[in-house]
Parts: C-alpha cells; sequence; structure tokens
C-alpha cells in the first residue's frame, strides 16, 4: 500500500536528549527553528505523541514563514490523554486528527468531535502507525508528513519501518539525563537496526549547532 514520505525531526543536546528529566525541549536556535517552520510549510501533515502535546503544548504551524497552507496535524494519542484545553484542539489555525484506540474514553471521543477534530479509533490497544499513513495518504491526499517526536513516537516509526528520512540538529547543551531522541526497547547491536545513509551535514547560521540529515535504507 502507499504511504506518504515520512520525515522526522528533532534537536538534541549533544547526548542525545530531546528534553531533560523535567521536560525542559527548548533547545533550537532560531535559525534552527526557522528550518523547522520551512519543513513544516513543505509538508502536508505533522505527527507528534501524547506526551509531546501534554508536555509542551505545540501549536504545529509554520507560522515564521510565509506558507501556502498550514499542514494537518496528527496526533497519536492511544489512551485520549491530552486535555480538551490543548492547542491543538482549541487553535482553529489548522485541522486536527487525533488517532487512537478502542481503550479510549467514548464521551472524551464525542466531546472532542464537537469541538471540530476529527477522531479515528485505529487499533485494539496501539495504534497502526501505518495504517494511519496509509488512510492519510489514501483519504486526505497527503504525500508527505513531518514527525516532530516524541522520542517513543520516533522509536515506533523505527521500529516499523516506517520512517524514511531523519533531520536532527545537534545543540551545544547536556542534559545527562531525560527523554531521548530516539526512546524504546532499542536494539542489541548495530546489526538489528536500521542503516542511516548521511544526506547532509551543516553548520547552522549561529555557528554552535549541527544540522544531520539521514535517509534510512529500505529492504
Ligand atoms: N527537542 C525536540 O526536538 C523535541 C522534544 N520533544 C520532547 O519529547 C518529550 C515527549 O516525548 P515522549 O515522552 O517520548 O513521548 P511522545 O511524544 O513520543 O508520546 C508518547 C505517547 O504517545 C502515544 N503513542 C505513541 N505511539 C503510539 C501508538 N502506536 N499507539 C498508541 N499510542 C501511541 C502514547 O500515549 C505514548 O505514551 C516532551 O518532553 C517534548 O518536549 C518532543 C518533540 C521534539
Ligand atoms: N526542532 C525542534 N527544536 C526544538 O528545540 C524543539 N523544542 C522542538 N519541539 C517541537 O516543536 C513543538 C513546538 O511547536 P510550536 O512552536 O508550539 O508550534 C514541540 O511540541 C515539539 O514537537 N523542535
Amino acid at each position: 500500500m502507499p504511504k506518504p514520505y515520512v520525515i522526522i525531526v528533532s534537536a538534541a543536546s549533544i547526548d542525545g536528549r530531546i528534553a531533560s528529566k523535567t521536560g525542559y525541549s527548548r533547545l533550537s536556535c532560531p535559525f534552527d527553528l526557522r528550518r523547522l517552520h520551512e519543513v513544516r510549510a513543505s509538508v502536508d501533515a505533522i505527527m507528534v505523541g501524547a506526551n509531546t502535546v501534554i508536555n509542551d503544548d505545540p501549536s504545529l504551524t509554520p507560522r515564521y514563514v510565509k506558507a501556502i497552507k498550514n499542514p494537518i496535524r496528527v496526533i497519536i494519542d492511544g489512551k485520549l490523554r491530552i486535555p480538551l484545553t490543548a492547542k491543538v484542539i482549541t487553535n482553529k489555525e489548522a485541522p486536527t486528527i487525533i488517532v487512537t484506540t478502542e481503550q479510549s474514553d467514548r464521551n472524551k471521543t464525542a466531546q472532542l468531535m464537537n469541538m471540530g477534530v476529527e477522531v479515528w479509533v485505529m487499533g485494539k490497544e496501539r495504534v497502526n502507525l501505518r495504517d494511519v499513513l496509509e488512510k492519510l495518504f489514501t483519504e486526505k491526499g497527503v504525500k508527505r508528513v513531518l514527525v516532530e517526536g516524541g522520542g517513543h513516537l520516533n522509536w515506533e516509526l523505527i521500529k516499523e519501518e516506517i520512517a524514511d528520512e531523519i533531520r536532527l540538529t545537534i545543540s551545544p547543551y547536556v542534559f545527562g539525563a531525560g527523554t531521548s531522541f530516539i526512546e524504546g526497547e532499542g536494539y542489541p547491536t548495530t546489526m538489528e537496526g536500521p542503516r542511516l545513509r548521511l544526506k547532509s551535514v551543516n553548520i547552522c547560521e549561529c555557528g554552535q549547532e549541527v544540522v544531520l540529515d539521514y535517509t534510512i535504507e529500505k529492504g
């Protein structure tokens, strides 16, 4: 089945953390944030996990650049944990789809739908991410998806061999603990994980951050 091209973009400390142990995650300089918004403006959908919405309350709009349209916001939230006050629900600048499972509270589903949010139930206990991408492709015409974390969602997309590209900015900070860029049960050796191919390395305009772009080899 066809699926959209999937790009994961994050900024990490030099020890690979996208958030500190307290959830602090502002790692990108203004140049890097502008670069992020350029990617947002180039995609049809932006996907994040529930914890990212709970911790950051993001808008997920490409507001730092001139964009033709605001991409669809897709929130993966197996148990419908995100608050009804989240900007992705209350701010109507872009459509939002929340993807959940049969585990979620039906009343909350109804409330979300009344608030103008599309809710997709796609799985008994876990959301099947490949199915979500296929549905986005076939029903919404989504050809390119930007994934903005967090670490657990990133891991699932890597593990399921769904991600196509990784753009990671390394920022000049050390957290020592916190959420890793890719956070899951992990691979025992380099043999089991995906093979990455370096596409480009750029020093950010700020002179302190390095932007790595890797494609993920298939098969
Ligand atoms: N520095 C950066 O570039 C970024 C940092 N962050 C940080 O990452 C942290 C959040 O990351 P994580 O804790 O790893 O959480 P996450 O944002 O990956 O969300 C994980 C949650 O999403 C839901 N979920 C994901 N896949 C699912 C599936 N297949 N089925 C059902 N539910 C599913 C579950 O509720 C799961 O607990 C936040 O502190 C945020 O600030 C997030 C994005 C970018
Ligand atoms: N690329 C990148 N660099 C950082 O330093 C970040 N903290 C993030 N975070 C992502 O951006 C979302 C915030 O979006 P809005 O500015 O509110 O639109 C946040 O939730 C993460 O997904 N990304």
